[in-house]
């Protein structure tokens, strides 16, 4: 039986961050991983360095309302491949969108007869961000709910504000009285299921929640909008778009990533993250991790505008480019 690890937790708490960590572990080193995404285009797989053939991104989407019947496909057909030798993994990580209800996935695995018989789920791990994780409990459901089927959850950004952990500790507690709680930093990928009784934990802990939380249903209605670029923009630009976009948005943008070409320093894609209000440092990455170079920018929030980000991009990379020279045509889509 291969053991198959949820990570949750919302958007922008960590996960993508810890997977990466988790996967140079050496109980991990021979994970397959699956990536689910929440917007039409995907950046997180590359972001995470592991083998191309046990990395897969599930198609875009919520995989708690629209992608569990591609999740038992594609678990079906990991398991085919290694089994007849052409691939190998001794354990499976699915890293979910930021805003996907565990419980329906969780559904989906233990309700598939070949999944069951070949997986078992060791563990629910969710990631909480210190910064504004107890806010985030509060507003969103799906928040609540990756916390209530927790085993382990997993405080991130404790480097950021030290003095946050009792705050969301108590908080995290007051939902889940029997998950572990700790720093991020700290755990090493232990997991508290085995094959033999994990079906039983897990529905009972499902059962549980089904009487505290009411059925899933997304608390708003979530969008993306993705602005795809071909030509490499200013690394001025970026700083100020999304002040821009912060400012202008507010509470209604909840996550903008993306990874940018930069016309100073094209051959080293520049990943940026905005994570509510706190905008992330930028990361130089030292080479394009795929072969699409084209910048992509991903914004998910709700009552988000379809049209003026791609606009206002534009419009700043033109006042960057008058003041600093002259760029390429441009290309927003
Ligand atoms: N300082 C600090 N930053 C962190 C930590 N964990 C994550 N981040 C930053 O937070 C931002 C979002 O992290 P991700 O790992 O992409 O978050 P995620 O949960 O995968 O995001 P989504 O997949 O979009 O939901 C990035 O800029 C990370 O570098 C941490 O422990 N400390």
């Amino acid at each position: 039986m291969i053991p198959v690890t949820l990570l949750t937790g919302f958007l922008g708490s960590g996960k993508t961050t810890l997977l990466s960590r988790l996967l140079r572990e050496p109980a991990f080193s021979k994970a397959a991983v699956l990536i689910n995404e929440f917007g039409e285009i995907g950046l997180d797989h590359d972001l995470v360095e592991t083998g191309d053939e046990t990395l897969i991104a599930l198609s875009t989407g919520c995989l708690c309302c629209r992608v569990s019947s591609s999740l038992a496909k594609t678990l079906a057909l990991l398991e085919a491949r290694r089994s007849a030798g052409e691939i190998n993994f001794d354990r499976v990580v699915i890293e979910t969108s930021g805003l996907a209800d565990p419980v329906p996935i969780l559904q989906a695995l233990a309700g598939d007869r070949m999944i069951a018989s070949s997986f078992f789920v060791d563990g629910v791990v969710t990631t909480v961000d210190v910064i504004s994780g107890a806010s985030t409990i509060e507003r969103y459901a799906e928040a609540r709910r990756q916390v209530a089927m927790a085993d382990m959850l997993l405080v991130t950004k404790k480097d950021v504000a030290e003095g946050g952990f009792k705050d969301v500790a108590a908080t995290l507690g007051a939902i889940n009285q029997t998950a572990r709680i700790m720093d991020a930093r700290d755990w090493k990928g232990d997991l508290v299921h085995q094959a033999e009784t994990s079906r039983g934990v897990l529905s009972a802990s499902m059962q549980t929640l089904s009487l505290r939380l009411r059925p899933h249903r997304h608390s708003y209605n979530f969008s993306t909008v993705s602005i795809v670029s071909d030509r490499p923009l200013s690394a001025l630009t970026l700083p100020l778009f999304l002040e821009g976009l912060a400012a202008h948005l507010g509470p209604r943008l909840l996550r903008a990533k993306g990874l940018i070409a930069i016309r100073e320093l094209p051959e080293q894609p520049m990943a940026i993250h905005c994570v509510q209000h706190m905008v992330h440092k930028p990361i130089f990455l030292p080479s394009w991790p795929s072969a699409e170079r084209r910048s992509r920018i991903i914004l998910i929030g709700h009552e988000l505008p379809e049209r003026w980000p791609g606009l206002l991009l534009e419009a700043l990379e033109a006042e960057v480019a008058s003041i600093t020279g002259p760029a390429e045509p441009t290309m927003l889509a």
